[in-house]
């Protein structure tokens, strides 16, 4: 277990801005703590603060009140990728573009073209370093900017929204390359408004106008009483908590379509050994039921 100390915490953590002679508070009164190699999801609706969160979290946005510990972060990086493809490249070519973050931390430039093409390799993409960025797809766009992350020691990497612009198959590459960083012990902060891809984290972070309104695993944001009634209620196999309304539904998200049948099929009866968020994960909850019934 990592010290007190040692942790990524926020405390008391709030944002004001200046609204007419007033202030108008975006983040209230926040307490998170983040372990190294954790991933968090991150939702809430429009407006509910969770890009000045990604800010505050990135060191890029300074807190009105309340305490930032970066702790096991201990100088490393803490990188962000916004929504927007083409709003955070900034050079003309594949190799331009990576080193930008290199030439700010004065690395060797004979080390740079082997470390650029590590890079790219890592995010998998594999194409000439002169390559020019005005020819990539808004998913490869997002690619780069996490290769331009990657040339340097990154501990975080806070993606806001990297989605939201993107095809199913280049959201699907996005987080596939996000899982392999984890693999290799990068933090991930993952800021969503799809309630599917939340599968991917290990823990849920809900914002509701600037309040912190839920923290707690997967599982019990998408199928709430039910997660905690399994154990109580093993004994008592008839009774079905399939009314209640889950934490996703209180902030006003449909629940995605694996959750809704699996909750279905538990007020009948039926308990999947798992908890599905997506339809691949309801389809091996299914057959595992298959297998084990
Ligand atoms: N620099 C700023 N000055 C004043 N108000 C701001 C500033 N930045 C954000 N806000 C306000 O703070 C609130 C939260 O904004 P934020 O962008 O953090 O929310 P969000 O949950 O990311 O929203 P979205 O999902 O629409 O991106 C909004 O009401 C916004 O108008």
């Amino acid at each position: 277990m990592e010290s007190v100390d040692g942790k990524f915490l926020l405390e008391g953590a709030s944002v004001y801005f200046r609204k007419g002679s007033g202030s108008h508070e975006v983040l209230a009164d926040i307490h998170i703590s983040i372990s190294k190699g954790e991933w968090i999801g991150i939702v809430g609706r429009n407006g509910s603060g969770k890009s000045t969160l990604a800010k505050v979290l990135s060191g890029s946005c300074p807190l009105s009140a309340g305490t930032i510990k970066q702790g096991w972060v201990n100088g490393r990086r803490i990188g962000m990728i916004g929504q927007q493809p083409d709003a955070q490249i900034v050079g003309e070519t594949l190799y331009e573009d990576v080193c930008f973050l290199m030439e700010n931390e004065a690395v060797e430039p004979a080390k740079m073209p082997d470390k650029a093409e590590q890079a790219l390799s890592r995010v998998g993409l594999n194409l000439p370093l002169d390559h020019p960025v005005g020819e990539l797809s808004g998913g490869q766009k997002q690619l780069l900017a996490v290769a331009g992350w990657l040339v340097t020691d990154t501990a975080v990497l806070v993606f806001d929204e990297a989605t939201a612009m993107l095809d199913p198959a280049s959201r699907l590459n996005v987080l596939h390359i996000a899982q392999e960083l984890k693999r290799a012990g990068t933090t991930i902060i993952w800021i969503t408004q799809w309630m599917e891809e939340l599968a991917w984290a290990d823990r849920v972070v809900a914002l509701d106008r600037g309040k912190l309104v839920f923290d707690g695993t997967v599982p019990s944001f998408f199928y709430g009483e039910d997660v905690t009634a399994q154990d109580r209620d093993r004994s008592r196999e008839n009774h079905s908590h399939a009314d209640d309304v889950t934490p996703c539904q209180r902030l006003g998200y449909e629940q995605p379509y694996a959750v809704q049948v699996a909750r279905s099929l538990r007020k009948r009866n039926i308990r999947l050994p798992s908890w599905p968020v997506t339809v691949e994960q309801l389809g091996e909850a299914v057959d595992n039921y298959g297998s084990t019934a």
